[in-house]
């Protein structure tokens, strides 16, 4: 398989961009792994694809490092918005993207001496059956006991178009992601599996927070993991509905909005590098 790339990263977080618009990808999910693969592949997190749309200006699809596909990912968006701006498919800088958690709408901006991207990610979804996670029917789940291999975690739930779970720590540093992101991920009463973020309260402004990414492991950063966090911080009464997120790989800024129920994160978009593939 040969296809032009651009990889860009998101606070850490990095995809391998390709323009569908151009390039042959239908055949790409089975190669996803290989593409991510680090050693023997160009590495990433993710693949993401520019996809044509009718109902929006383009379409975004977003495939882990273990071939799965996601519903949406937040810094893999941020990325796609300022690929097809800076690459000139769109002369829009506020644009709408069509994801399988439905239509997001970024916007570039300038801050400074850097480049932002904003974007209205929709409105978190609660009910446990949609998130989804079984055996609640549809409430809402915060602060739930779970009793994992003999340990206690209190979990949120959120769904960001992608599903969360969402758990407050005293230490983030005490905890231990790659034993308990596992198997919590792949916990029964997740249907669809789940990603997983430990999260700590440094005061109602401030949060610190690791992730265990469904089909990815840890990651540097996830976006719609720090929207979904930011909700259920406000659901635990820890945090205000506008809040910095400190990841491993940089900082994101979210907010919930009272007035529209919607969740809008902004943070960094970077290119780093162009290729060709062949595989
Ligand atoms: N890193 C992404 C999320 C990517 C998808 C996720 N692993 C899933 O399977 O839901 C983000 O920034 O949101």
């Amino acid at each position: 398989m040969n296809f032009k790339f651009t990889k860009w990263h998101g606070c850490g977080n990095d995809f391998v961009i390709i323009n569908g618009l151009e390039e042959n990808i239908e055949t790409i999910q089975p190669q996803a792994a290989a593409i991510c693969n680090r050693n023997f592949g160009i590495g990433a997190d993710g693949v993401i694809t520019v996809c044509p749309s009718e109902n929006a200006d383009f379409c975004m699809r977003i495939f882990n490092s273990d071939g799965s596909e996601a519903e949406m990912c937040g810094n893999g968006i941020r990325c796609f918005a300022r690929y097809v701006y800076e690459a000139k498919l769109t002369t829009k800088s506020e644009m709408t993207i069509e994801t399988k958690a439905g239509i997001m709408k970024p916007k570039i901006i300038a801050s400074g001496d850097d480049v932002l991207v904003t974007v209205n990610m929709g409105n978190p979804v609660l009910q446990a059956d949609k998130v989804p996670v079984a055996g609640f029917a549809d409430k809402t789940i915060i602060s739930e006991e779970i009793i994992v291999d003999n340990e206690n975690f209190h979990i949120t739930c959120v769904s960001m178009g992608n599903p969360h779970c969402i758990i407050f720590v005293d230490d983030i540093n005490a905890v231990d992601i790659n034993k308990w992101g596992p198997v919590l991920e792949k916990h029964q009463i997740f249907p669809n599996k789940t990603n997983v973020e430990f999260v700590q309260v440094l005061n109602r402004s401030k949060l610190r927070m690791r992730v265990w990414e469904r089909g990815a492991a840890i990651t540097l950063a996830c976006g719609t993991g720090a929207c979904a966090t930011l909700v259920a911080g406000v659901l635990n009464n820890l945090c205000d509905r506008q809040a910095s997120l400190q990841l491993d790989g940089g900082l994101l800024s979210i907010e919930w909005n009272e007035s529209d129920n919607n969740v809008y994160m902004t943070g960094p978009a970077t290119k780093v590098f162009e290729g060709k593939y062949s595989g």
